[in-house]
């Protein structure tokens, strides 16, 4: 008999959908009870520690998920990844972010070639270039140090880079290497993005890097030409060799673009967007500002998940595991959503990061042979750094929707604060929080004990929590580049573990298209209408409506205004 297409066409999956309903009568009050049991649901690795026992699971619900995985064959796909196959197959390209962040003797091949050596290649021109920069001795058109550097990129051209930055912002050591210099990422098309991230910087002493791996993103090349022309009017248009350079995987663009390709900084097509932080892509901005070697430690922490994921056995493997809760929560439970909720302000850009990995990566209707899901795939990733989100939407998920929570802790804060007479520090004033809202999800309140504790009884409904609400908690050691980079591919593979079981093809992004050519079709009636004064003609009604009062409300517009920038 030839073998399912569908992973929900198979004996596992079916057996987890009869086994969820025995477990819909368990509560993790009694679940938490069994000490053996949430024994067995910590794992750790590398300084990670990670605590599943406030799933609604048991040890024979990992058993079942592992054979989920077997048929699958989740380690046959891993390997697959892992040796350069063609696993992106819609594309026709391999999956190698784990390259990126190899060490230098190590060997990974992409259509037989080592790709290792150049990967090193561009680092080490990185460090060289990065090091002229911050050193003074590549300097701007009229010889001052480039102290500030704006970053144009959006995506994964943007996101990674965002949230790694975020994150070493306050990292003692990186504060010490980053010292008088400034790192600003442009993202949004929007003007005022444009305004905010050029305010009080001095063309003189900046450098923009053109981040785009295509080079033909509409948003980053609008952008990148504001910035040039912010250039040359404060600076002549020679200026802009000394003060735009560029990460790219399309070099030929980039020249066209007047872009020395000699200050250009390679990547491959092999890296996906949202997987290229560990690229130039991130690599590049973030050693202008910290130095390669800080940026150098971030690639060792991925990389040291990366051999974890590629050799532990399922049962201690991280990614492995969260990415088979994250199953168990989706397709059988029929949660929709996750909440990523680090306890460290410093992750703030951490789940909007992984809101792209995540939503991008596994957001899809269609099995990887184009058969159309039975079951939904993806979850809604979103997130907010513990104690705000508290204040927020934890009303929600306590006692509304039920959202599997990511708990995610730093033992050592980045900058701690004691006061003299408090009673404890502000850091353990964060973690009571952050140890305090799993199990307040987990066991919820009762009436009985609000009864007990003499809650007026028309109170008690309201004040009574159902609890058994599922979390996981991941406590890491402290938070440095390491560190960043070990949670980084920590959910990078998480993700792509999802989706090998769900068959799909996580590293495709077809969705973003549609609305990419539409927006095509609206720029060139706005040039029409503004230039030709022809009416609007091709849209429903709706649309056109919209677009009419648009273009009548700014009617005073010239059809071809001299080029304004930003004067805030
Ligand atoms: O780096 P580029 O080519 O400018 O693309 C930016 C982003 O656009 C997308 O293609 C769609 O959002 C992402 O996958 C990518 O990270």
């Amino acid at each position: 008999m030839a073998s399912p297409t569908l992973i929900s066409d198979t004996g596992a999956w079916k057996d987890l959908k009869g086994h969820v309903e025995e477990i819909k009568k368990t509560h993790l009050r009694d679940l938490m009870a069994d000490a053996e049991r949430c024994k067995s649901m910590m794992v750790e690795f590398d300084g990670v520690l990670l605590d599943y026992s406030r799933q609604r699971a048991t040890n024979e619900t990992v058993d079942k998920l592992f054979k989920l995985a077997e048929e699958a064959k989740l380690k046959e796909k891993i390997n697959r990844m892992y040796n350069g196959e063609h696993i992106n197959s819609t594309e026709n390209r391999s999956v190698l972010h784990v390259a990126l962040r190899a060490s230098r003797d190590a060997v990974i091949q992409s259509d037989g070639k080592n790709v290792v050596p150049e990967v090193w290649s561009v680092l080490d021109k990185i460090k060289d270039f990065s090091e002229r920069v911050r050193s003074g001795s590549w300097v701007g058109a009229t010889g001052k140090v480039l102290k500030d550097v704006v970053a144009i990129g959006i995506g994964g051209s943007f996101l990674g880079p965002l949230f790694v930055h975020t994150a070493l912002q306050t990292d003692p050591e990186a504060i010490k290497s980053a010292r008088g210099r400034q790192l600003r990422f442009l993202a949004n098309v929007d003007p005022i993005d444009v305004a905010r991230n050029i305010t009080g910087l001095n063309p003189e002493t900046t450098l923009v890097v053109v981040v785009s791996k295509t080079f033909t993103t509409a948003e980053t090349m609008l952008n990148a030409r504001t910035l040039r022309e912010w250039i040359s009017a404060a600076l002549g248009p020679s200026a802009v060799a000394k003060h735009m350079v560029a990460v790219s995987t399309n070099l030929t663009l980039v020249e066209k673009f007047g872009i020395d390709p000699n200050n250009a900084f390679a990547f491959w097509d092999w890296v996906g967007g949202r997987y290229s932080v560990c690229s130039a892509v991130g690599v590049f901005p973030l050693s202008l500002q910290y130095g390669f070697s800080v940026v150098e430690q971030f690639l060792k922490g991925a990389s040291s998940i990366d051999q974890h994921f590629y050799s532990a056995p399922h049962e201690k493997n991280i990614p492995v595991l969260l990415g088979l809760l994250s199953i168990w929560n989706v397709s059988f439970f029929g949660h929709p959503a996750r909440a990523i909720l680090p306890y460290s302000q410093a992750l703030e850009k951490f789940a909007p990061h992984i809101q792209q990995v995540s939503m991008e990566s596994n957001g899809k209707g269609v099995s990887i042979d184009g058969v159309l899901l039975p079951f939904e795939a993806g979850e809604i990733d979103f997130g907010e750094p513990g104690t705000n989100g508290q204040h927020s939407f934890y009303q929600l998920i306590h006692q509304g929707r039920v959202i599997p929570c990511d708990f995610i802790g730093v033992v050592k804060s980045q900058q701690p604060v004691y006061l003299k007479g408090e009673v404890v520090s502000n850091h353990d004033e964060l973690m009571s929080n952050f140890f305090a809202q799993p199990d307040a999800l987990a066991y919820g309140k009762t009436p009985e004990q609000l009864h007990k504790e003499n809650v007026p009884p028309h109170l008690i409904p309201h004040k009574t929590f159902s609890g058994n609400r599922p979390s996981l908690s991941l406590l890491l050691p402290s938070l440095n580049a390491y560190n960043i980079g070990q949670l980084l591919a920590i959910y990078e593979h998480r993700i792509a573990v999802e989706g090998f079981v769900w068959g799909i093809n996580s590293f495709d992004q077809w969705g973003v298209e549609l609305g990419k050519s539409l927006a095509t079709q609206v720029r060139k009636q706005l040039h029409a209408s503004r230039t030709k004064g022809e009416p609007v003609e091709g849209f429903n009604f709706s649309t056109a409506t919209l677009l009419t009062r648009y273009l009548e409300a700014t009617a005073d517009i010239p059809a071809d205004p001299p080029t304004l920038l930003p004067r805030i």
